[in-house]
């Protein structure tokens, strides 16, 4: 499904901050990216969801090289990943509900169709009481979890999560954890950079360490 070859990536003129990574993800597997902080999770990532171009290597995804996607094809290619960003990405003038039913909406699903199926998520996620508010008033952790809810709720074939549990207690992050493994279990792939060990420990899943811009692979 994604497949890395020698891939670099510098900022700028800036030194390369990911080298030589070479990995191929299949179709349906759990997967940690973990290391230090700065050490190129979060690139990695960006790479991953087509928000960067690797400065060298090759990387193909759902069978494209990705060097040779136009930026109209982007939207098609990334409908296909739901993405949980560090930074959460909610639109603040919709309410948590209706950011959480976006990527529905946009697909041109009837609301009639995915209410059940948005609240239940909501509620799932603790914030069944939180659902009609807009985003400025939650917490970081209502905001972080409504960012899991928009990036989970179409099932998408791959799942990209920088750091999902970083800002809930270690309670709710075991819960998040089990929502990524039942979307796993039912086919998605999944990505899951952390620094939470006790997270990791919770999983035997493959890991993926970054240290220095370079990787290694734990099976
Ligand atoms: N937009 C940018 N421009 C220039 N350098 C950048 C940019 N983004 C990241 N870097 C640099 O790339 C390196 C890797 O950063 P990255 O954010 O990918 O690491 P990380 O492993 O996700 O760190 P953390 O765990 O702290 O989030 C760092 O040296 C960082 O300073």
């Amino acid at each position: 499904m994604i497949r890395f070859e020698n891939v670099g990536l510098r900022y700028g003129m800036g030194p390369e901050v990911l080298r030589d990574i070479s990995f191929r993800i299949d179709a349906g597997s759990f997967q940690f990216l973990t290391g230090p902080s700065g050490a190129g999770k979060t690139s990695l990532m960006r790479l991953l969801f087509l928000a960067l171009k690797p400065t060298r290597g090759l990387i193909t995804m759902f069978g494209h090289d990705v060097s040779r996607l136009s930026r109209s094809d982007l939207p098609t290619v990334r409908r296909r990943i739901g993405v949980i960003f560090q930074d959460f990405r909610l639109l603040d003038h919709l309410t948590t509900y209706e950011n959480v039913a976006l990527p529905l909406r946009v697909i041109g699903k009837a609301e009639s169709d995915y209410r059940t199926d948005v609240v239940e998520l909501l509620h799932w996620v603790g914030l069944g009481d939180r659902m009609h508010v807009h985003p400025p008033v939650l917490s970081g952790g209502e905001k972080q979890r409504a960012s899991i809810a928009r990036a989970v709720i179409t099932q998408p074939e791959l799942l990209l999560a920088d750091e999902p549990t970083g800002n809930v207690d270690p309670t709710l992050a075991r819960r998040l954890l089990r929502l990524f493994m039942e979307l796993h279990r039912l086919g998605t792939t999944v990505v899951i950079a952390t620094h939470d060990i006790g997270l990791m420990d919770q999983y035997d899943a493959r890991r993926f360490v970054l240290n220095e811009g370079r990787m290694h692979i734990y099976d």
